[in-house]
């Protein structure tokens, strides 16, 4: 197999760069626009610039680098970001789709697309694969559109959903839960945290061998990929907290409400699994697992 990969500077990317560089049968080409942020920590691995929203560097590298399989992370990520810049948003997340599925299609290069809980209007959580989406904000309209493209497309396809994602990576550009939760506690830092939203939070290295296990296998259709603990973010930072032995009395419990956003936020997402338990043997760790995960590596980087 000849994997390449986009948005590897990522939190997901930088854990399929990890995993993937294990498997003996696998050459890995890692892309990301910018400089290559994992040039120190895995040094063997090749790297190619590449901008996915840009039409013939899509064409051209793909064409040169003739894949086998492309898991597509690569996204614009925030959502109060693609509310407020939308052309931006559709130029990343669904017309960078169309060039990467229709190059895909012309080498017979298995796709894997990554897509998210935010295509639902959250009030039916926890959701199955053939829920029926309705986006409350701008992203989520763009990876829904996106979804669209893939599966218009005619060559061969996965598209992987997963929510909210959380783990440890080198300088990705943002946070997650987690790591805030845990890193505002230990600054001794008061936080707000909502607990009417419901989630199936997932771990990044989860996440990234439920994309192996559908590259690997060729699958094709959707799949739901996420921890399978429903739960609110104020009971997960509850939950970071103890772990952790930090002051829970620093979690203010608060409604979203109270949040003035440019994006809303569905209320109930979190997937039902499985389906891809069944078909792909996807084993997520338990919550508990994956916090404790976390704390073993941000340890040993700090
Ligand atoms: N994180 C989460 O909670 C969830 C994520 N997802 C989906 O999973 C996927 C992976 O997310 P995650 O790894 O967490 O996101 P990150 O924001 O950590 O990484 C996304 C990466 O995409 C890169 N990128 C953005 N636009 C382009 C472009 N035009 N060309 C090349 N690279 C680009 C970014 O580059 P740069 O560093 O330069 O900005 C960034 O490194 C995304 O498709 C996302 O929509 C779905 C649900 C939940
Ligand atoms: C910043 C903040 C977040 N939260 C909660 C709300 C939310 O459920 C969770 C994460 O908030 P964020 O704004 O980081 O992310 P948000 O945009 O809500 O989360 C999403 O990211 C994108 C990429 C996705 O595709 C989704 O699946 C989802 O995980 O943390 C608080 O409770 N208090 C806060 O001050």
């Amino acid at each position: 197999m000849k994997i390449l990969l986009t948005g590897s500077n990522g939190l997901l990317g930088q854990k399929l760069v990890a995993r993937l560089c294990q498997e003996s049968g696998v050459e890995l080409i890692a892309t990301s626009r910018g400089t290559n942020k994992l040039a120190m920590h895995f040094p063997t691995v090749r790297f190619v610039p590449l901008d996915v929203s840009n039409r013939a560097q899509v064409r051209e590298v793909l064409a040169h680098e003739r894949p086998t399989h492309v898991i597509h992370t690569a996204a614009m990520t925030n959502a109060d970001e693609c509310e407020l810049n939308r052309a931006a948003c559709w130029q990343h997340n669904v017309i960078a789709v169309k060039h990467l599925a229709a190059a895909c299609a012309a080498l017979d290069a298995h796709f894997t697309h990554l897509s998210t809980d935010f295509v639902f209007g959250g009030d039916a959580g926890p959701l199955a694969e053939d829920a029926v989406p309705a986006p409350v904000n701008f992203y989520g309209e763009s990876k829904l559109a996106a979804e669209h493209v893939v599966q218009a497309s005619p060559g061969r396809w996965a598209i992987a959903r997963t929510v909210l994602v959380y783990g440890v990576a080198h300088n990705y550009g943002r946070t997650n839960l987690v790591l805030w939760v845990r890193d505002s506690l230990r600054a001794g830092q008061p936080i707000k945290v909502v607990a009417d939203q419901w989630r199936t939070p997932t771990l990044a290295e989860d996440l990234a061998e439920g994309c192996w296990l559908l590259a690997r296998q060729a699958a094709q259709g959707i799949y739901h990929l996420s921890g399978d603990e429903f739960l609110t973010p104020y009971d997960l930072a509850l939950r970071v907290a103890a772990h952790f032995n930090l002051d829970a009395a620093l979690i203010e419990r608060v409604d979203a409400s109270t949040f003035s956003q440019p994006a809303r936020r569905p209320a109930r997402t979190g997937f039902l699994i499985e389906k891809a338990r069944r078909e792909l043997g996807y084993t997520p760790h338990s919550l508990a697992e994956g916090i404790a995960l976390v704390s073993r590596q941000r340890d040993a980087v700090t």
